[in-house]
């Protein structure tokens, strides 16, 4: 393999690299929505989940706030009772009570506060009965929440006691509620006491107390707990729901989102491909280089021909690629042409040279820059209302800007007419560019009042030849004559070429011979170096 064949293997390879590289981004950049998506369908799901739980929890908790409510009713019932404590009318009454509250087991009288006299149900106490620590006691009622096993049945009781009375009630009534999902589970726990009160036959008791504490989060049996506090009672209800139905709820939540997702992605990931594509064409490079203000100008002297002091400069746009590698204009001012770009170019070329040269042209009064128009540019008067504003920031007087405009400007005749003439009351100069090398003869001198004729290179090439054109160019700088107009031949190589265009009266040149476009510094450099330079002409 030779070592083109091998640098081209090599170009190739990287090229696909690069290809596989960025389909890659792509996809990793279109995930990212559907990644996302999903873990928005996650947090809804938990919120639901939440919020689900908690409304059975709160059920759980109205329901013993209810249980409590009765309790409490026939407690103020029972103060109200007049017969003597514990005689058969008041065990009477006191078994009305007790039927009467649909949640309350059973109503004792106490005596001293502490003792037991009798029950509705059980009776009178033939011993001295002494109530227990209570597990919370508030200005009103004391609770025993667990163990009180008042009745000896085996089954603890929750008692409410006031002073002279208490009510004894089923726990089991607390969590009485009835809910659509068999999988839920519902537990009262003591606050104070952190005691599970009662609970469902489903709840395993010790993870319970654990989810008790840590409130919204999965325990090791895979239930998800959650804790709402009573504010009147020191009991807490604690609702558990398996994590399995946390991700049916996933599920359903990424019907809703995971197409939104992806519908997103595909999106992102169009919008990337056109974005790369449209940046990676000629024209959306450009465009970009015009946006980013990329492009530079280079400025190439024009020499009066008889001293060969600069007269001034042409303006001439540059795109820089890699380090001192530039698109030559006639490459991208086409593609700039046709694809709307030329305005905002030629817009970036007049403040690139305001730039560079403000300096220069503020001191220098025999000194002018000319700048390219394309043939929109006069084709409407926004150019003129631009060059205005722009020279005016700047400071530099419209005398130091001269304007080169080609036949192909001309061919919104009537517009062009009109903005030429603008554009020379405004105090710049307007020069022909590539004059003779148009199909429209001349006629348009007669229309166009303009002040310069730039003699296209390719007669002054012809100069001194044996070529058949040759003759062209004595009629040309002829008609230029007979037109009163002053002349810049263009193209200049050899001195034989700048002779015998003084000979013929052409009064300036621009061409290598003088200097080839060079950068803004250079071209500085080039004026101071000038009088040097001419000493020896
Ligand atoms: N071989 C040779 N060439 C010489 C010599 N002297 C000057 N040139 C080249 O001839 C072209 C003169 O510019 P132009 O006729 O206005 O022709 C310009 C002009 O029509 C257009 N252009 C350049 N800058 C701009 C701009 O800012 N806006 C617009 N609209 N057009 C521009 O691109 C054309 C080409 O520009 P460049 O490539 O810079 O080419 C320049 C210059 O580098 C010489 O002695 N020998």
């Amino acid at each position: 393999m030779n070592t083109q064949m091998l640098m081209l293997t090599r170009k190739s390879l990287l090229h696909h690299s690069i290809v596989v590289l960025v389909v890659l981004g792509i996809i990793a950049v279109a995930t990212i929505p559907v990644g996302l998506m999903t873990y928005v369908a996650e947090k809804r799901a938990q919120v639901r989940e939440y919020e689900a739980l908690s409304l059975y929890a709160r059920r759980g908790l109205t329901r013993i706030e209810m249980v409590y409510n009765n309790a409490r009713d026939a407690l103020g019932q029972m103060q109200q009772l007049t017969a003597e404590p514990c005689s058969d009318e008041y065990m009477a009454d006191m078994r009305r009570v007790s039927l009467m509250h649909r949640y309350v087991q059973d109503v004792v009288t106490l005596r001293d506060r502490d003792y037991l006299m009798c029950g509705a149900m059980l009776g009178r106490f033939a011993h001295q009965n002494r109530l227990g620590k209570p597990s919370w006691e508030g200005p009103h009622y004391r609770v025993w929440l667990h163990a009180y096993d008042i009745e000896d049945t085996g089954k603890p009781m929750l008692m409410i006691a006031d002073d002279t009375h208490a009510v004894l009630l089923d726990p089991e009534s607390l969590v009485d509620v009835v809910v659509e999902d068999p999988t839920l589970s519902l537990s009262v726990v003591g606050t104070g006491t952190n005691e599970i009160v009662a609970s469902w036959h489903n709840a395993r008791p010790d993870f319970i107390l654990k989810g008790y504490k840590e409130s919204g989060k999965r325990q090791a049996d895979g239930v998800y707990y959650i804790t709402v506090k009573s504010a009147q009672l020191p009991i807490a209800v604690v609702a558990g729901e398996p994590s399995i139905n946390l991700l049916r709820h996933w599920y359903a939540a990424l019907q809703i989102w995971l197409p939104v997702g992806v519908v997103l992605g595909l999106a992102i990931a169009a919008g990337l491909l056109m974005y790369i594509r449209s940046r990676s064409s000629l024209v959306g490079q450009l465009r970009y280089a015009i946006r980013r203000r990329q492009l530079q100008v280079h400025y190439q002297p024009i020499v009066d021909l008889a001293t060969r002091r600069c007269i001034g400069a042409e303006a001439l746009v540059r795109w820089p690629q890699a380090r001192d590698v530039m698109v030559r204009p006639d490459v991208f001012v086409p593609l700039a042409e046709d694809n709307q770009l030329i305005q905002p170019l030629t817009d970036l070329v007049l403040d690139l040279v305001c730039k560079d040269m403000a300096t220069l042209l503020q001191l220098r009064s025999d000194l002018y820059v000319s700048i390219n128009l394309a043939a929109i540019d006069l084709s409407t008067d926004r150019f003129c209302a631009v060059l205005k504003r722009t020279l005016a920031a700047c400071s530099i007087e419209p005398q130091r800007i001269a304007i080169e405009a080609t036949e192909r400007g001309f061919m919104h005749a009537q517009t062009a007419v009109g903005i030429i003439q603008q554009l020379r009351q405004m105090g710049h100069r307007v020069l022909i560019d590539d004059f003779g090398t148009g199909y429209s003869g001349l006629s348009y001198l007669q229309t166009f009042q303009v002040d310069v004729l730039k003699i296209d290179k390719s007669f002054i090439d012809t100069v001194g030849t044996e070529a058949a054109t040759a003759s062209v160019a004595p009629h040309i700088v002829e008609i230029g004559h007979s037109l009163h107009l002053k002349m810049i031949a263009e193209g200049v190589e050899s001195e034989a070429q700048a002779a015998w265009l003084v000979a013929h009266g052409v009064q300036s040149g621009q061409g290598w011979l003088f200097g080839k476009p060079m950068p803004a510094q250079a071209f500085l450099d080039y004026l101071n170096n000038e009088r040097q330079r001419t000493r020896h002409v």
